[in-house]
């Protein structure tokens, strides 16, 4: 009898959790009311399409829009996100100023990966309006600081002899990824933070190795933190990741106040912000230093794999290599200069950089086919979103409206073969940067978004761009270069990271490089 009254406990148990279940279920659905876009909620309490979103989004999104169209709704992860894919109607979400809001979601993002407090002035802990910090530090007047700062870096690293391992003209190999982060992290990072030493006027090799040696290990755990960068936006705990955490920890020890303070010629953006911080906000020591790791990432974690990109397919690629070559060669000869080893530096400034229409169109094309950015907008009410075709659609207060701009950079309407690399794509046939781009013979305002769009548009734009031109310039002059493998095939990008912007290849390609008889 005891083990009837066991069983018949177990089955009550057993009814009631399968009501809960049921229970859930029918109220975690939503229902669509008239003038909502189709809804799908998967079949996966709170979870919805989460999974089938992540395992290949441009998939997941190209079978839904055919399936309903231009916008439809989708649960992920507990939030309805309605996704916008017609291209004509994307300035409705990025010019919707009224009803939608962008900070919520990025202030939280930032706060919940870096671990500061949070940076939006409506919680208190500080009146810094970021936007204006950024764009008075990233673009205009300080750019030109900037751009002069990480020319004269990149070629201290690329030409010093422990980068190069050599003082003859002997061939050196190395990942092309592996290469790229090392000389762009370690360039990059002394021009936002400064540096310790002056190399110039300071000759001494073991100080210069051991400001290398900081640099490094700070990309170590630069990437270790990176890899589970995904994760955490997704809302897992930092504290679940050990290495990770202390990874994230220590780049924000050497980015204290009082380490920052003894370095020489930072960046407006880093000087500023600590002003800032040190003026307008409450934020203890550990969470200010925090800030300046979520600006190392911002600056790094795109330009890193799009540098990789931009290099692999110019070297994948001869026509692109001899256009390239030439138009560097072009640039210098009109500027009296040569690169020589002598320890005189290259120079090129802003406008010699503008006037690059090749190497521009082949960065383009080169993160048109690696960008998967999700850009996203939180309604602030209930509105009307109106599109391109005339329908409108009722959105809830508190819903997200995404683009997925890699809908667009992979449509073969508006990119012939769009998963060829073209080098010339953006160039038109004056050999100037091309802005006309058709859908259905009609004229695209936006066909290019790895930067977002509207008032979410990269603010280091202007720089990320620059910098890669730079390292490329550099590179054309400097060395030969060469693939291992000249059939090499493209490695896959890494969808684990897709939404969070530039992806990085699944592997590494080796080439080799040396330096040109100058
Ligand atoms: C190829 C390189 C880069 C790409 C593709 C890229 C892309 C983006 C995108 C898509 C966003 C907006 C995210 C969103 O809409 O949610 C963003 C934001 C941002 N980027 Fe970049 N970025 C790059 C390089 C840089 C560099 C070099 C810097 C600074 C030195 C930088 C600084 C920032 C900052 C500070 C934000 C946040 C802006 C805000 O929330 O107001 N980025 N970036």
């Amino acid at each position: 009898s005891t083990l009837t009254m066991i069983l018949s406990i177990a089955l009550i148990w057993g009814v009631v959790v399968w009501l809960c279940c049921c229970l859930w279920l029918i109220l975690g659905i939503r229902r669509r009311r008239p003038g909502e876009p189709p809804v799908e909620s998967g079949l996966i309490p709170y979870l919805g399409c989460a999974l089938q979103f992540g395992a290949n989004p441009l998939e997941f999104l190209r079978s839904r829009q055919k399936k309903y169209g231009h916008i439809f709704t989708c649960k992920i992860a507990g939030q309805y996100v309605h996704f916008l894919t017609d291209p004509f109607s994307y300035h409705a979400v990025i010019r919707q100023g009224r009803h939608l809001d962008w900070k919520k979601f990025h202030f939280a993002a930032s706060a919940k990966a870096f671990g500061h407090e949070s940076m939006d002035p409506n919680d208190g802990f500080t009146t810094e309006n970021l936007h204006q910090t950024f764009i008075k530090t990233l673009q205009g007047d300080a750019l030109q600081s900037l751009v002069e700062n990480m020319m004269e870096n990149l070629q201290c690293v690329m030409l010093q002899s422990s980068t190069l391992k050599m003082n003859s003209n002997d061939w050196v190999t190395d990942g092309i990824f592996a290469f790229c982060y090392k000389v762009m992290f370690e360039a990059g990072y002394l021009t936002l933070f400064g540096k310790e030493l002056n190399p110039q006027e300071d000759k001494n090799l073991a100080r210069q190795e051991a400001q290398k040696a900081l640099v490094l290990n700070a990309l170590e755990n630069f990437k270790e933190f990176d890899k589970i960068f995904p994760a955490l936006v997704a809302g897992l705990p930092i504290h679940v990741f050990k290495s990770a955490h202390s990874a994230r920890e220590n780049l924000a020890k050497t980015l204290l106040h009082e380490n920052l303070s003894k370095r020489t010629n930072m960046s407006d953006l880093i000087s500023l912000r600590m002003i800032l911080n040190d003026t307008l906000s409450t934020f203890n020591d550990m969470s200010k230093a925090r800030t300046h790791v979520a600006l190392l990432w911002a600056s790094q974690a795109n330009t890193l794999p799009a540098t990789f990109w931009t290099l692999f397919y110019l070297i994948r690629c001869p026509k692109a290599m001899k256009a390239a070559s030439d138009e560097v060669k072009r640039i210098l000869e009109d500027s009296g200069q040569r690169a020589s080893v002598d320890g005189t530096h290259i120079c090129l400034n802003r406008t010699q950089l503008d006037n690059m229409p090749v190497l521009d169109s082949i960065i383009k094309e080169s993160m048109r086919l690696s960008s998967a950015s999700l850009n996203v907008r939180i309604a602030k009410n209930n509105f009307l979103l109106h599109l391109d075709n005339n329908e409108s659609y009722s959105i809830r207060k508190d819903d997200v409206i995404a683009l997925y701009p890699q809908l667009l950079h992979f449509d073969p309407e508006i990119y012939e073969d769009p998963l060829t690399f073209k080098y010339d794509r953006y160039l038109d046939e004056n050999g100037q940067e091309k802005t006309s781009f058709c859908r259905n013979g009609r004229k695209l305002r936006y066909y290019y978004m790895p930067f977002g769009s509207g008032v979410t548009k990269c603010p280091g734009r202007f720089f990320a761009v620059h910098e890669i031109k730079q390292f490329l310039s550099l590179l054309l002059s400097y060395f030969d270069m060469e693939l291992l493998d000249p059939n090499v095939k493209i490695p896959p990008l890494d969808q684990s990271r897709a939404g969070l912007g530039i992806l990085q290849p699944t592997y590494d390609v080796d080439f080799r490089y040396r330096l040109k008889g100058l």
